[in-house]
């Protein structure tokens, strides 16, 4: 029987550093859902429509190295209002959720529409001063050319888009437990996390 932990949240809130960590800790598969849209934008960017680009993603598209930056996060979120783009990616997301060793889904709708029935949901945010800090420094990290002032109006302009559009809106489900990460470093938000999935999966 498959055990799927579902997160949501907004950008930078800390979903992927959680994911990635539960997933290693209980030995479970992790889908960056983020990626999808991200990859699906990208190829919007260089002139395909984004219908057709969804309904033929490719593993190619997901391991394009541009996808983690700015302009990818901009075209994700853009592309992301489209009815017939989040349906052509509902599919994999839900088998993906079906491994049998179980796994771990992050993005934005995962709880509320991809994994309704999850074993373990969680919705992990965090003040967007403090979001958009850890991105800018990310971003730099990654030797890319961002203002603070440019991430957070990225960041901001992108969570009022995922919340505000019709289909499939970023909100925390009732019954997800919501994680507030703005005063707790990594390790302590991960240890919350892994203390409500030990906790779902007896022990
Ligand atoms: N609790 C935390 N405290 C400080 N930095 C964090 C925390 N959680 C994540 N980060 C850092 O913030 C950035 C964004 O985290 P990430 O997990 O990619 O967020 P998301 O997947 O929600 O976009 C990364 O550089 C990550 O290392
Ligand atoms: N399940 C998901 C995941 C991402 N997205 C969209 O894709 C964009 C990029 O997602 P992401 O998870 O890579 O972004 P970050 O939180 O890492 O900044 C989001 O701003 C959403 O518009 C979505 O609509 N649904």
């Amino acid at each position: 029987m498959s055990f799927t932990v579902a997160i949501d949240g907004p950008a930078a809130s800390g979903k992927g550093t959680i994911s990635r960590a539960l997933a290693a800790r209980f030995g479970m598969r992790h889908l960056d859902t983020g990626l999808l849209y991200r990859a699906v934008g990208a190829r919007v960017d260089a002139g395909e429509e984004a219908i057709a680009a969804a309904r033929t993603l490719t593993p190619e598209d997901l391991a394009r190295d541009d996808l983690r930056g700015p302009a990818a996060a901009s075209a994700a979120s853009r592309v992301a209002v489209i009815p017939e783009v989040r349906a052509a990616l509902l599919d994999f997301q839900r088998s993906f959720a079906r491994a049998p060793e179980g796994a771990v889904l992050d993005g934005r709708d995962i709880c509320t529409v991809i994994c309704p029935d999850a074993e373990v949901k969680l919705y992990v945010t965090a003040a967007p001063e403090i979001r958009a800090e850890r991105r800018y420094a990310e971003l730099v990290a990654r030797g890319m050319d961002v203002t603070r002032e440019g991430v957070l109006k990225d960041v901001l302009a992108r969570d009022a888009r995922d919340m505000g559009r019709a289909d499939a809106p970023l909100v925390a489900a009732p019954d997800a437990t919501v994680l507030d990460t703005s005063e707790m470093g990594i390790e302590e938000a991960v240890a919350a996390a892994v203390d409500l999935v030990a906790r779902a999966r007896g022990g």
